[in-house]
């Protein structure tokens, strides 16, 4: 259910029944800069992400993993409104997101209403904070922008319990501090005191753990479930490391996407996908996470026939994955899998979960 923001502000409408972001067949391509000698010719185009669906529900957690440039970021950053998509659609409660950025048809929710309730932490909180600023200056930013009409005791009030929550105690002690002066730990904390303010239903939490020293990761990743309980807030949580994502998917009680080459190769709740991969790339992950204390991880030579990852310009045709997959049949260089499974469940695109597929009948690749 939609509901009003932490200064009582009415809630955005649009409709209840709708996933809270529902994204079809998003795509996000690039042009690629051209170097010097290249500028008389076509740019090359990187096909970021590719022809994503997916839903997001109120209260849910989703944790994207995959290795770098396999379009994460791009999927995270399209799913609250921050990138315009090159083709399909991205809908906020059933209001198309970009259609209310551009005011085309009847916009039921207006885009700054969209933008501030899909919020984004960084990995590195540090350059998104003002060096030259107060905590407390900082989160007072963008209260004023959005309430104007509230008073400076209602926001301090405001900022000084959310820092409260973070674990930031007493609050009078950092909200006049500068944020050199705190720790990385301590910045991160900040940035998401600042992504909570406007109450958000959702929070895009972009490698946010990756710069932190190891020992405080599982301490950031607890406080995000914590908060997420309290506030009713969704997450989409990217990490490239299985086991942190396996962590927040399985205490969050969401899932986990597994990405490669711009596409969702498999979903489902963590569990389920890393005991029993649906998808042979996400056995690849598997195998280079040692600490998920899998037998197989880390063990013998890695499951794939090629370690190069092809470029995101060009990728392969068919499964994406088949140039470096152990598995793969010719049949696999020519049809695309779709993801298949139990929509909202357990989901993978590889042939090999259809007992009836002509894969069975397909000669091994060989190269
Ligand atoms: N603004 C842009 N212009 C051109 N190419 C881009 C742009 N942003 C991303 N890319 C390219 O799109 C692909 C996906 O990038 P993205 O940052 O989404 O991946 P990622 O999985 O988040 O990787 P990382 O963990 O390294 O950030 C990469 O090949 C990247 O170089």
């Amino acid at each position: 259910m939609s509901r009003p923001d932490a200064f009582g502000s009415a809630a955005p409408s649009g409709r209840d029944d709708e996933p809270l972001v529902s994204l079809d067949g998003v795509e996000v391509h690039f042009e690629k800069e051209q170097g010097l000698f290249e500028f008389f010719e076509e740019p090359d185009t990187v096909r970021a992400v590719d022809g994503i669906s997916l839903d997001i529900e109120e209260n849910d957690v989703l944790a994207l993993v995959g290795e770098s440039g396999c379009g994460k970021s791009t999927l995270g950053k399209t799913t609250i409104g921050l990138q315009r998509p090159t083709g399909g659609s991205v809908r906020y409660r059933g209001q198309d997101i970009w259609a209310a950025k551009d005011g085309v048809g009847d916009v039921e929710i207006p885009f700054d209403e969209i933008r501030s309730s899909l919020q984004i932490i960084h990995q590195d909180p540090g350059s998104s904070l003002n060096p030259n600023q107060k905590i407390v200056e900082i989160l007072s930013q963008p209260i004023k922008l959005t309430h104007p009409n509230v008073g400076l005791n209602e926001r301090r009030e405001r900022i000084y319990s959310l820092l409260e929550r973070v674990g930031m105690n007493p609050a009078a002690d950092f909200a006049d501090r500068y944020p050199h002066q705190l720790s990385g730990g301590e910045k991160q904390r900040v940035a998401l005191s600042r992504a909570l303010l406007m109450n958000p239903d959702l929070i895009l939490a972009d490698e946010a753990i990756s710069a932190l020293d190891v020992s405080l990761r599982v301490e950031m990743m607890d406080l995000m479930l914590d908060l997420q309980d309290d506030f009713d807030t969704s997450f989409v949580f990217i990490s490239h490391d299985l086991s942190n994502a396996r962590y927040f998917a399985e205490h969050g009680d969401g899932r986990v996407g597994v990405m490669y080459l711009g596409e969702i190769v498999e979903v489902g709740p963590a569990e389920e996908l890393i005991e029993d991969p649906g998808h042979p790339y996400t056995n690849v992950l598997r195998w280079a996470t040692p600490n998920l204390a899998l037998d197989a991880a880390g063990a013998g030579e890695p499951p794939v026939r090629k370690i190069d990852v092809p470029d995101p310009v060009n990728p392969p045709s068919g499964c994406r994955f088949h140039t470096r997959c152990p598995e793969a049949r010719d049949v696999c260089r020519e049809e695309t899998p779709e993801l298949r499974g139990e929509p909202g469940g357990h989901q993978s695109a590889c042939f090999r979960n259809e007992p009836d597929h002509k894969y069975w009948d397909s000669q091994p690749v060989e190269d």
